[in-house]
């Protein structure tokens, strides 16, 4: 994995979508998103064969357009997929207990703090999602808001370490997260809620400064 696969990382589930999931997806791959994130989760989530197919169908759909299919969360479907990689945070599968099922392979990191920090380093993950960066709709029980300090004061320590930052950003606030030292962005509504899905993903990938 490169530091630019960070740069438009696409998070989604069906219940983050208005239209049709997989037609949401197939927009933001044909406008250029680097890394995907089957991430279905919530009261009104698949479940199932219908969980299985659907992420089956997201995998055709990024192995297509040459987009790293990464998992949220389940080491089961990830494995049984053979998805690219996996994201796991704090609460979910500790990193050194799945990098042996997981060699060669991608896992992601959340981190809300500099100790968890140290230890995601420690344990060898590939990439480190921080955040919530900015007030997030798309989690309930997210963590609250760092601002973009939280990026500056880990880019400092780790000035060449893959880090992507996660909640509540928007075309309008990204520079300011990749100016504070993010290799790029990782969002959900920003691209599921847009009337345009190609012009934001454009939008975050043409840095402005
Ligand atoms: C890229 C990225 N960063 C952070 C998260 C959040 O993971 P987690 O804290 O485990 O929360 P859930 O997404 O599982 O609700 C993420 N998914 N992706
Ligand atoms: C999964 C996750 N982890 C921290 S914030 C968040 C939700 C990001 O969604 P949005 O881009 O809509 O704020
Ligand atoms: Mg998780």
């Amino acid at each position: 994995m490169n530091r630019s696969d960070l740069a438009v990382y696409f998070i989604m589930g069906t219940e983050n979508c208005k239209e049709e999931p997989l037609n949401v997806l197939e927009d933001a791959l044909q406008a250029g998103i680097t890394m995907f994130q089957f991430r279905e989760k919530g009261p009104r989530a698949l479940k199932g064969e219908e969980y299985v197919e659907f992420a089956r169908a997201c995998q055709r759909l990024c192995n297509h357009y040459h987009v790293p299919f990464i998992v949220n969360d389940d080491v089961e479907l990830a494995l049984k997929l053979q998805a690219d990689g996996i994201h796991v945070g704090q609460k979910d599968m500790a990193l050194v207990n799945i990098r042996e099922q997981f060699k060669g392979k991608i896992i992601g990191v959340s981190v809300h703090n500099e100790e968890e920090m140290s230890k995601a380093v420690l344990n060898g993950a590939d990439y480190v999602g921080i955040g919530p960066i900015f007030k997030t709709t798309s989690k309930p029980d997210a963590e609250p808001p760092t601002g973009v300090s939280f990026i500056k004061e880990i880019r400092n320590k780790y000035p060449n370490y893959p880090i992507v930052a996660i909640g509540g950003i928007t075309t309008e606030n990204s520079n300011e997260v990749l100016q504070a030292g993010a290799d790029g962005v990782a969002v959900i509504s920003a691209i599921c809620q847009s009337s345009n899905r190609r012009e934001t993903v454009n939008r975050f990938k043409t840095k402005n400064y």
